[in-house]
């Protein structure tokens, strides 16, 4: 009598080469994933508990991945029965189903992926030859299964000590993307929370964290309009099942008491799986890649500053990132946001508040030629720019270099260096930018949130009352930006306030300025000081370190958090800091090595060289976590005094 066989199954094993029809395809490798199904009879390894009576699916594994990355063949199809015919030769390999995915193959239309499926061998019943099913059961994946050795072949064993019992099969590690947002409470707070744990998490290894970026809500049309979001991009790798992720993102909304009263409602965290390992798939819980994120550029942004090249369902997301419905909406952004994000709220809205004061007066309707492309605005007389607002040292070096591929960094430049005026943004598609804002918050609420006297210009206190709110619809809705007035009776308007003035708003505000400044502001702001001023209003001159001029103020002490930087177990790094700096110089005193660790870092702490790997493409300022076991040895060094 036939019996059932049992099923292995392997998915998204991917690796780069250069397999494909067109030449260019065989010099520049892109990605194949690979899922296979192994039917297999196990009850002989099942009585005996012994790896040599099954099929050992690290073996599988090594064989699929040195086809994938051996000889360049055309077809995906010979892709597929290379390793089908492989594998089925392997002993007590009964069947076996490969899907070779082609997530970026090179087609002009926009597409999710591209995959082709064979069969071969014999599979469902031991005894007969019966149909191949599509039906393959997803397999356990234990969170350590990754660390836990393959067991030795051990003929005639038939006790196994149970710590070494075999584990379910590994997955192999990959990448994954996910999206947090939140508009509820402290969100830079919960996102910072929310990447912690998954730093901490040993399931996941997380590999870079985008900016955190301040964005006006999306919603769908109608909806009530909610406070402004505050979003960012993790990037990890992982041996948990697509499901198994989700799960996590779950626990992490979870954790932050995520309400769902409403679909798109406002939400303390939003943990969205955008992609794993490129993979296509659709079931009740889960979509992947996510269904929306390719139309959202509170994701694609801060994906593609720290992922020039990403591809979202085979299209650059930073194409797509050009044509998102909600581009304008990002109004601020903050590299360097994970050590001490209670402060962060307060300053982007001093920063915003203090922007809006300063460009109250409407610009003539061609007064000034447009931005240039790259460096600092030319007249800076006439209007004041968002680089304006960051002290000349802390700019050096920031600007992208002539030439350079990182489009997403010079579009954030080029906006940089724009002066700021409405009458440059897209007043003839969207005329009501020319409108007012609701408050610095440029939130949709209704009744604008109550901000510390000091924080609210007579201009922007006008522009609250004035009420005309603005937000974004769905993309699937509207392409273009909504609009929705907001009642008349949140406030009265200021006093002096010209009833019909002009309104202008900032669209994109530069970094926070250098480090120490940055760190200043924001401890004043933790001690309960006065409203922070923003680190980009203070004068050159009292910046630190500068020569001949009077030292900075110590750094105030500012609460680490949790993970063990005097471990040194991880490290925070920046950008092309060391790039052409001498070994001995490794101090802040050379011109362009900004800081390469955070400043909240006690004096004595480790700090170390950035190395090539590590440097991030933007040149943006930002955090980079890297662990030893992700980058291997870190070299380190003590910071040279005279910072
Ligand atoms: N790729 C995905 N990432 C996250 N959730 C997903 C995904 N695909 C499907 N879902 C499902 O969507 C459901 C609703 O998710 P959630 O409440 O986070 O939606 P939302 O954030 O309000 O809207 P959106 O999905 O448009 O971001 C979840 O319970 C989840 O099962
Ligand atoms: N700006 C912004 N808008 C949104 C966001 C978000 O994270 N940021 N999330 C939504 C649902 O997931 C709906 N709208």
């Amino acid at each position: 009598m036939s019996r059932p066989l049992d099923v292995i199954a392997l998915r998204g094993l991917s690796a780069r080469a250069v397999h494909g029809v067109l030449p260019e395809e065989h010099v520049a490798p892109q990605p194949f994933v690979v899922d296979l199904a192994l039917w297999v009879d196990g009850r002989d390894a099942a009585r005996s508990d012994d790896i040599a009576e099954t099929v050992s699916y690290a073996e599988v594994a090594d064989v699929v991945s040195t086809i994938v990355k051996g000889p360049a063949v055309r077809l995906i199809e010979t892709l597929a029965h290379r390793i089908a015919d492989a594998i089925v030769s392997m002993e007590r390999v009964h069947g076996v189903e490969v899907t070779v995915h082609k997530p970026e193959a090179p087609i002009r239309q926009a597409f999710a992926d591209v995959s082709v499926t064979v069969r071969a061998g014999r599979c469902g019943e031991a005894g007969g030859a019966v149909e191949l099913t599509r039906d393959v059961p997803e397999a356990p994946a234990r969170p350590e299964a990754r660390a836990v050795p393959e067991i030795p072949a051990r003929p005639g064993a038939r006790v196994v000590p149970e710590a070494r019992l075999p584990e379910a099969p590994a997955r192999p590690a990959v990448r994954v993307v996910l999206a947090l947002g939140g508009n509820i409470g402290d969100a830079p707070k919960t996102l910072a929370d929310a990447v912690e744990r998954l730093i901490d998490d040993p399931r996941i290894d997380v590999l870079d964290v985008s900016p955190l970026l301040r964005t006006m809500p999306v919603l769908a049309p109608g909806q009530a309009p909610q406070d402004d979001y505050w979003n960012a991009v993790v990037l990890a790798s992982t041996a948990l099942a697509p499901r198994e992720v989700l799960a996590l993102a779950h626990e992490l909304e979870a954790s932050a008491k995520r309400e769902r009263l409403e679909r798109w409602g406002a939400r303390t965290l939003d943990v969205d799986l955008i992609d794993y390992a490129g993979i296509v798939m659709s079931d009740a819980d889960l979509t992947l890649p996510h269904p929306r994120a390719r139309v959202r550029a509170f994701v694609l942004a801060p994906w593609s500053i720290i992922d020039p090249q990403a591809r979202l369902g085979g299209e650059q997301v930073a194409e797509l990132l050009a044509q998102a419905p909600d581009i304008e909406g990002i109004i601020d952004a903050v590299d360097d946001w994970l050590g001490d994000p209670g402060t962060i709220m307060a300053e982007s809205d001093a920063l915003i508040a203090q922007a809006l004061e300063e460009n109250a007066v409407p610009a003539p309707p061609v007064a000034h030629p447009p931005a240039p492309p790259l460096g600092f605005p030319r007249d800076r007389t006439v209007q004041k720019s968002r680089l304006d607002l960051v002290p000349e040292e802390s700019r050096l070096g920031l600007a992208p270099s002539e030439g350079s591929l990182d489009l997403v960094w010079r579009q954030l430049w080029e906006r940089w260096s724009a002066p700021i005026d409405v009458t440059q943004t897209r007043a003839s598609t969207a005329p009501a930018l020319t409108g007012p804002t609701a408050s610095p918050r440029f939130t949709g609420s209704t009744a604008p949130r109550p901000l510390a006297a000091s924080a609210v210009s007579p201009q922007l206190a006008a522009s609250a009352a004035e009420g005309a709110t603005r937000t974004y619809e769905d993309a699937g809705s509207r392409a273009e930006p909504a609009f929705e007035e907001a009642p008349t009776t949140t406030a009265a308007p200021a006093e002096g306030a010209e009833a019909d003035a002009p309104k202008r708003r900032p669209r994109w505000l530069p970094l926070l300025g250098h480090r120490e400044e940055h760190a200043d502001a924001r401890a004043s702001a933790s001690a309960g000081a006065e409203t922070p001023v923003p680190s980009g209003t203070r004068t050159a001159s009292t910046a630190p370190g500068r020569a001949g001029e009077p030292p900075a103020a110590p750094h105030p002490s500012r609460t680490l958090p949790t993970w063990d930087f005097a471990g040194a177990c991880v490290r925070i790094v920046d950008e092309a800091s060391a790039l052409d700096a001498p070994a001995e110089q490794t101090s802040g005193s050379h011109p362009l090595r900004r800081s390469i660790v955070d400043p909240g870092l006690p004096e004595d702490a480790l700090r170390g060289p950035v190395a090539d790997s590590e440097l991030t493409r933007t040149g943006l300022l930002r955090k980079v976590v890297v662990r030893p076991s992700v980058s291997g040895p870190i070299t380190v060094t003590r910071e040279q005094e005279g910072r």
